[in-house]
């Protein structure tokens, strides 16, 4: 079987990406981020505490006649913004891009940390790392495309994520009209549970592409694209007033700045981002300080191929025996 199913940005700066989700018999269906840096399935529920729901679609176990609670267990995942979740576990049916999963975990929230809540778009995540990230206790449950993979004509799915625009994510197919050229697999390394990879190096504009070692994961739940220090001092010293910003914990510039492109190598291959996509979105609503797409990974202590990177490619997450990306441009 294979399918497809849209995925939208949730606003303006493509902050992060929804797929409908459906749950339940009969279906409830639900606004999910689907999360390659992350492996739990987690849902705003009827569960959830009442003060902590704003706006998002929940998920409401007693009205599924398929949902069974699995006794004894929970969970609880804490994000690299500092975001939290927590709550029990029940199964049910899931369904996306009309591929079926009969017996999902599904991760109801009892509670959610305020950047949640504050956050109507989202109404819970689709992690699709690795089982080893998951967080269910006393032991992990499998992500849904552990549970589909088996059933996938070829064991793969694909982003094809958009700048403001709806683009999708396919489930067991590879459809070539989607990218342009050829794909570029590149080994991963799922220690410890990321699509980890090794990009070949990066180009700042039209200066000489720079062939080193760069090793990140591809995720599409971060918004923007995280790299070496050097790299990052290297881009902005190209933007003229472009500054390392304490107050907005950033690399901020003039919103009128025309940014350079940025290169990044997979093997022989090379993905080019827009500068444009750099020029992520003012610091506050209308100012004209602009907060750059390209920052510094250093606190996070992981390089991570966010949205703006993604967007610029079409991407095959490969989990056959041995998981590999597939990076082609667009
Ligand atoms: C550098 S890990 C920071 C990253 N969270 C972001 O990228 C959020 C995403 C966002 C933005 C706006 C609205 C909603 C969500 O956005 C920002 O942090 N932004 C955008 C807005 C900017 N003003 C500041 C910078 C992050 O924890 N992702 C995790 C998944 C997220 C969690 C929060 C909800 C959405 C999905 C996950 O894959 C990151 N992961 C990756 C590896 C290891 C652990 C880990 O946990």
């Amino acid at each position: 079987t294979s399918g497809s199913v849209a995925t939208s940005p949730i606003d303006s700066s493509d902050d992060a990406y929804s797929i409908p989700v459906s749950i339940g018999t009969p279906a409830q269906v639900l606004n999910l981020d689907l999360d390659t840096g992350s492996s739990d399935l987690w849902v705003f529920s009827s569960l959830t505490t009442a003060s902590e729901v704003n706006g998002q679609n929940i998920y409401t176990p007693s009205k599924s006649s398929t949902s069974k609670l699995v006794s004894g267990a929970t969970w609880k995942v804490k994000y690299g913004d500092e975001s939290t979740s927590s709550g029990v576990v029940y199964t049910d049916k899931v369904t996306v891009g009309g591929i079926t999963a009969s017996s999902q975990a599904v991760e109801v929230a009892k509670t959610v940390s305020a950047s949640f809540t504050s956050n109507s778009d989202i109404d819970g995540l689709i992690g699709m790392g690795f089982d080893s990230l998951n967080s269910a206790k006393p032991s992990a449950v499998p992500t849904f495309f552990d549970n589909i993979i088996g059933n996938l004509d070829s064991p793969v799915f694909t982003a094809d994520l958009k700048h403001n625009k709806a683009g999708s994510y396919d489930f067991g197919v590879i459809d070539s009209s989607k990218y342009t050229g050829s794909l570029t697999y590149v080994a991963v390394d799922t220690d410890p549970g990321y699509w980890k990879f090794t990009s070949s190096g990066y180009g700042i504009g039209s200066a000489a592409f720079k062939s080193t070692s760069v090793v990140g994961i591809a995720d599409t739940g971060t918004t923007l694209l995280y790299l070496d220090t050097a790299i990052v001092k290297a881009y902005y010293a190209t933007v003229s007033g472009a500054s390392n910003s304490a107050t907005y914990g950033g690399w901020v510039f003039k919103c009128s700045a025309t940014l350079p492109n940025f290169v990044f190598g997979v093997g022989s291959a090379k993905i080019t981002i827009p500068g444009s996509y750099i020029n992520y979105s003012p610091v506050t609503t209308g100012s004209s300080t602009c907060f750059g797409g390209l920052q510094d990974s250093t606190d996070i202590g992981i390089n991570i191929f966010g949205d703006v990177a993604l967007k610029a490619a079409f991407v095959v997450f490969d989990g056959s025996d041995t998981p590999r990306l597939g990076w082609a441009s667009k």
